[in-house]
């Protein structure tokens, strides 16, 4: 089944990596000699059920990105390079306006997120064939609360139905463009893609993930990466 169906990645790199406060953007940090955003791709690069990979990159950081990092590496696919928005959620519809006419699935990732395993990239997309829009995600493990200006808990929300979600997001194309637009119409800036499909009134599927599916934001977030890498290599 999968076989048949045209299946789009995009991955979302066009931030500006402001909380890691480095001189270079985070996503051209190296983790194991080898750059964050070279780790996430090779790891689409290698799912044969992607038939395209839509890379959103900063507009100023495109030449740089294709010259001195990605011709440096071998990928099977070809990466199709879009300019990414001052949102991540603008970024996202950038690369929608250049998913084939073809792709009936959307798999919607950050490119800050090396760690994902093909594994649930493939989960979530055979969960999307079904469902038509899934998170991956983990059950937080912390107790959540809802804070108010003045810095009082104002809730403590069911732990129970709490979960951290990620990236892989996946969709029928058709709901995700949908909801794009829907968000642009009611000027709507959502911190993910379910939500924008959420707000369409569709379901969406989570799946669990790993904990080792972070997203390398601050500069702990580095030796965590490292140690994750380590730990995997351990394994081998
Ligand atoms: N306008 C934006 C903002 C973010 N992203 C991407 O979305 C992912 C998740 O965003 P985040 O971790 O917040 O990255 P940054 O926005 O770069 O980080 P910061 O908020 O610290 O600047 C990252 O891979 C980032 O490159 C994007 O494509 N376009
Ligand atoms: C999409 C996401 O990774 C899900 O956890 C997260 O919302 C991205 O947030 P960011 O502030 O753009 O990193």
């Amino acid at each position: 089944m999968l076989n048949k169906v045209f299946v789009s990645a995009i991955i979302a790199a066009a931030g500006q990596g402001k909380r890691m406060k480095s001189r270079i953007n985070k996503q051209y940090l190296e983790l194991d000699g080898k750059p964050i955003l070279i780790h996430t791709l090779e790891v689409f690069d290698k799912i044969k059920y992607i038939n395209e990979i839509i890379l959103i990159l900063k507009e100023d950081e495109i030449e740089f990105c294709r010259e001195k990092i990605l011709n440096r590496y071998e990928f099977r696919k070809k990466i199709i390079l879009v300019s990414g928005g001052r949102e991540r959620q603008e970024s996202v519809y950038n690369g929608l306006k250049f998913v084939n006419k073809n792709a009936q699935i959307v798999v919607v990732h950050d490119g800050a997120r090396p760690f994902v395993t093909a594994d649930v990239i493939e989960k979530s997309i055979c969960e999307a064939l079904k469902n038509k829009a899934v998170g991956v995600g983990v059950p937080v493990k912390d107790t959540i609360k809802v804070v108010d200006e003045n810095s009082y808990i104002i809730d403590t929300p069911d732990r129970s139905k709490l979960w951290g979600i990620q990236t892989p997001q996946v969709f029928n194309y058709d709901i995700l463009i949908k909801a794009h637009e829907k968000a642009i119409e009611d000027n709507y800036l959502g911190t993910d893609d379910c939500v924008l499909v959420e707000r369409l009134g569709h379901r969406v599927k989570m799946i669990e993930g790993n904990y080792d599916n972070i997203k390398i934001t601050t500069p702990e977030d580095l030796i965590l990466g490292e140690a994750i890498l380590n730990r995997r290599k351990s394994k081998i």
